[in-house]
């Protein structure tokens, strides 16, 4: 075990490999990990992340096992980050006392830039000051609220700590069933606009809901489509705060594209610049990919190893499952001159259940026709581990025993390992 003594506004710096125990226990003083606060002598399990534990204060701090790398740094962006905070505080205060919109906030930057991270930052202050925001996922990449290839929404009414993460009580998820935007941009958009519609409504019809406003992680990807896409959902949000992380030129683009736009709470959108903590970790595509993996995995075991999947075998006669799309569509250089492709982004066709699905992750629908696969929100997720075809039979890997709530059922191009 070793001690660290924290100054105040210094955090200790460290990543925990995921095959190994690390643990950190608050000795004296205070201390938080992205926002959420450590617990005087309870000891956290710290496997398999990259973070920072900071003190405001000063504290102590115990390390037991081996990290892959520990320091103590002194210059963090912090803050700045919490001043971001405080002018978020009073607008939703000012929207509690007035019945109004809170801010809607956007956090935009390119890949390991601690959008995520800022994200869990903002939520853990304003649920620690009273306040509900909503959390909103639109990075396909990475799903923190359940699995990656998913646009989510979720409540935040407690902190969401290291080990326990994002709430998973009913939240609103729609499968977009792809990790990059790219083959499917109308798809992505028109999902957008429909998780927007539903949480607008939500926000009307709740003066608490409204007042606590969003808080929304983004894509990392912020050139060309990635860029327009970004565009699309401040729009479609209508955000009043986006916050760049790191990029000069990003800011400045969005500075002079959002200059007229107006947010739901009725103002000119604010586009601010926060600098990137030097901690971030930056990953390869590899690490991403495992990152992913193991997200998929975590959905069906828990953080901690604790839920329960069941294997079923179910028979193939009795899945109806589909995949968005028409197949490919002709490129527009292709089409007469003047005529746009024909996009229709609520096409759903059909899937033969055969083992090419082995290994796909595959969205429980709350859909009752075909038709409606895509505008609707999922239940939950399937993982296929085997399709026998002699006997017809696919094996599942499913979070519970209980009948699946739906008997459609979404693939895209997700496969992962799980078992
Ligand atoms: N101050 C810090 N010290 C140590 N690690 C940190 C710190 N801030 C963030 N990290 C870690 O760095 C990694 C990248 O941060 P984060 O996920 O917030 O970036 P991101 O911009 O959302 O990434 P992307 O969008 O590319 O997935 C994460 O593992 C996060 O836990």
């Amino acid at each position: 075990m070793t001690e660290y003594s924290l100054k105040q506004l210094q955090e200790l710096r460290l990543e925990a490999n995921k095959d190994k125990d690390v643990f950190v226990t608050l000795l004296e003083g205070s201390a938080e990990i992205f926002g959420a606060e450590l617990q005087l002598g309870s000891k956290v399990s710290l496997r398999g992340n990259a973070l920072a534990v900071f003190t405001w204060h000063g504290c102590k701090l115990a390390i037991e096992g081996e990290p892959d790398f520990v320091y103590v740094a002194e210059d963090t962006p912090n803050v700045s980050y919490i001043n971001c905070h405080q002018v978020l505080h009073n607008l939703r205060q000012e929207a509690q006392a007035s019945g109004g919109q809170g801010p809607r906030v956007v956090v935009a930057g390119p890949t390991d830039s601690g959008k995520s991270s800022m994200c869990r930052m903002l939520l853990n202050w304003a649920v620690r000051a009273q306040h509900q925001p909503t959390y909103v996922d639109l990075d396909i990449g990475q799903g923190s609220i359940t699995v990656p290839g998913c646009l989510a929404a979720t409540p935040v009414e407690a902190p969401i700590t290291i080990e326990e993460g994002y709430p998973t009580q009913a939240p609103l998820v729609y499968f977009f069933g792809h990790t990059s935007p790219d083959k499917q941009e109308e798809l992505y958009r028109y999902l957008v606009d429909k998780l927007c519609s539903v949480l607008d409504s939500r926000a009307s019809s709740s003066p608490e809901v409204a007042a606590a406003g969003m808080v929304v992680n983004t894509m990392g990807c912020v050139d060309g489509l990635g860029y327009e896409l970004l565009l699309h959902a401040i729009k479609s949000l209508k955000a009043d705060v986006v916050l760049v992380m790191e990029q000069d030129r990003l800011f400045t683009q969005l500075t002079n594209q959002l200059k007229s736009e107006v947010g739901a709470m009725g103002k000119t959108v604010s586009v601010v610049k926060l600098y990137k903590s030097g901690g971030v970790a930056q990953r390869s595509s590899s690490a991403r990919q495992q990152a992913r993996a193991a997200r998929i995995k975590e959905y069906f075991y828990g953080p901690d190893g604790g839920l329960q999947p069941v294997s079923v075998d179910l028979d193939a006669t009795n899945m109806r499952v589909f995949r968005s799309g028409t197949g490919p569509r002709p490129p527009s250089s292709a089409l007469p001159l003047g005529q746009a492709r024909a996009a229709n982004p609520l096409k759903v066709t059909p899937v033969v259940v055969s083992p090419e699905l082995e290994q796909s992750l595959l969205a429980v629908s709350h859909a009752q026709v075909p038709d409606q696969l895509l505008p609707s929100n999922v239940a939950g997720f399937v993982w296929i581990n085997g399709v026998d075809v002699t006997s017809n039979k696919v094996t599942c890997l499913m979070p519970t025993s209980a009948a699946m709530p739906g008997s459609y059922l979404l693939t895209g191009t997700i496969k992962t390992f799980v078992q």
